[in-house]
């Protein structure tokens, strides 16, 4: 399992060891291990002796760290210069620094790495760098300067770097929104601050975290003790919605899938996959709900969705299935009050033919553009984000959807937000361009919905969260896309194997 932190929480677990007196030996720490990186990457592309390595130093510790490193780099005889962007310089860094033979310059030296060292968690605010970003490797010291290491928003101009060296903990904001996509490869160096830190912000679920949580059938289970997944998927337009989301399920490994849909749409989907049972109304039990690709705006699949909703089962709501949701939640006045409530099992209690309430069972797949609909419908249209608020800031409003509508909510974006509305959240980021194609959405659907079916009921694995199987179904996803991209671009046709394949590796 990745953990990552936030700024402050960062900052608060330093702060023990600073009253302790030992501010110097974490920033030695932390400058040794940004020099070890810097030197790694001239080794990477060449000889280290007679190379150029240049600072671009604010004068607070971040500065101080990469002072201190440059000292380091200096003494394998690179030559070593720095930019003081503050006039002023962390004194003792600046004396080592010139000790070790490092020239302060006024303009930015050419260099093989430049170490971006203006600003790290003391940034706030707006931050625009006062220098273009250079041709060189970038290596940025703890953070890209003026990345906000909370929410990784950051200014337009702010630097994109090769490789960041955080210290510490990983940052939050690291992880997420733009300071994901500035922040190149990203190194965690050990300061020794583990005994200080608090739960983390966000977590990230890895391959051994992602295999602990993949739900396993046992030798003595038949198909409805592994789980069966209701499936309402597809019309006569979007045929397609349902077979992918029906593959997506029987390729992550359920019970059995029984599809909710028309005639035509029921054909198709036998006609690829034999096993899937079907209706036109629901019938029979299930463990869980797949609500919403394809399906069409009639009275039938409108119904299926209250019968999913007011079943109370795990149940992940998509694509058109959200449409209806945010209709639901637009036309029933209670929706529209304060950003705190009412919650969504006062509206759901009216359309759904048994009470329920909104908890945490139901998982909602929105995109941004999704979000953005949905938050309008649900909130007085006031202090609903705009999709572009969303897109760069998806960890909070993730959670802020969560927390207001009061589901678990699966974000889509360039990495995946997964939120609980207690907060917990998960953050899943190794995906593959690739993934972006029609109907990629779809199989996540079919992927979620079966691990909701297995994963979560009683005769099942039984004991996780929906938060962590949404995270769980971003991960398998985000590998299947990876490994089906192996020889070039695909259609969502051929996720399915990969699925399988990304499966097998994790229940390995
Ligand atoms: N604490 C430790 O011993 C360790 C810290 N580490 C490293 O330190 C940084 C955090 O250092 P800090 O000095 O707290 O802050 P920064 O260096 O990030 O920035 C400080 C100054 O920047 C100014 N500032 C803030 N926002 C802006 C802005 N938007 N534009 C311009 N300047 C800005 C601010 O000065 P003001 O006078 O304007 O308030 C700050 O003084 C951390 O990231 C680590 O790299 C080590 O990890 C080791 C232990
Ligand atoms: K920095």
């Amino acid at each position: 399992m990745v953990s990552a932190y936030t700024g402050s929480q960062v900052r608060a677990a330093e702060r023990p060891l600073l009253d302790r007196g030992e501010g110097a030996a974490l920033m030695a720490r932390a400058a040794h291990g940004l020099a070890l990186a810097v030197l790694r990457e001239l080794e990477r592309t060449g000889a280290v002796y007679g190379r150029r390595v240049a600072g671009v130093v604010g004068k607070g510790n971040n500065g101080g760290d990469a002072l201190f490193a440059l000292a380091e780099i200096a003494r394998r005889g690179v030559r070593t210069t720095a930019v003081l962007t503050g006039g002023t310089a962390h004194p003792d860094g600046l004396a080592a620094f010139t000790a070790a033979g490092g020239r302060v310059t006024e303009e930015l030296e050419p260099a093989d790495v430049v170490i971006d060292a203006v600003l790290g968690t003391g940034f706030a605010g707006e931050f625009r760098p006062p220098l273009p970003r250079p041709a060189a490797t970038v290596v940025a010291c703890d953070l890209p300067s003026g990345v906000d290491a909370d929410t990784g928003t950051a200014g337009a101009a702010v630097w994109r770097a090769d490789v960041t060296v955080t210290f510490g903990a990983l940052k939050t904001g690291l992880l997420v929104g733009r300071g994901r996509e500035l922040s190149g490869t990203v190194e965690v160096v050990d300061i020794g601050l583990g005994p200080h830190l608090p739960e983390p912000d966000v977590r990230s679920l890895d391959d051994a975290a992602a295999a602990a949580l993949l739900p396993r059938p046992r030798d003595d289970w038949q198909k409805y003790s592994r789980g069966v997944l209701g499936l309402v998927a597809g019309s006569p337009d979007f045929p397609g919605a349902a077979v992918l989301s029906a593959a997506g399920a029987l390729a992550t490994g359920v019970g059995m899938v029984r599809i909710v849909a028309p005639d035509e749409v029921r054909n198709l989907v036998l006609a690829a996959h034999p096993e899937v049972v079907g209706s036109l109304e629901p019938r029979g039990r299930v463990q869980a709900w797949a609500v919403g690709p394809g399906i069409a705006d009639d009275g039938g699949q409108r119904r299926a969705l209250g019968v999913a909703l007011g079943s109370g089962l795990p149940t992940v709501v998509d694509a058109s299935g959200l449409e209806a949701l945010g209709e639901f939640l637009a036309a029933d006045p209670r929706s529209r009050g304060s950003a705190a409530e009412p919650r969504l099992g006062e509206v759901l209690a009216r359309i759904a033919e048994e009470g329920t309430v909104a908890g945490e069972h139901l998982v909602l797949t929105p995109h941004a553009g999704e979000l953005e609909s949905l938050l309008a419908n649900f909130n007085s249209a006031s202090d609903a984000p705009s999709r572009d608020s969303i897109e760069s800031q998806p960890l909070h409003w993730a959670r802020e959807a969560a927390r207001r509508i009061g589901v678990t909510v699966l974000l889509k974006g360039p990495a995946t937000v997964c939120a609980a509305p207690d907060g917990t959240a998960y953050v899943q980021g190794s995906g593959h361009p690739y993934l972006a194609t029609a109907g990629s959405g779809d199989t996540l659907t079919g992927i979620l919905g079966a691990l909701l079916a297995t994963g979560t009921h009683a005769g099942g694995h039984g004991s996780a969260r929906p938060v962590e199987l949404a995270a769980l179904a971003a991960c398998i996803h985000q590998r299947a896309g990876r490994l089906a991209a192996k020889g070039g671009p695909y259609g969502a046709g051929e996720l399915a194997q990969a699925v399988r394949e990304a499966v097998a590796l994790f229940a390995a």
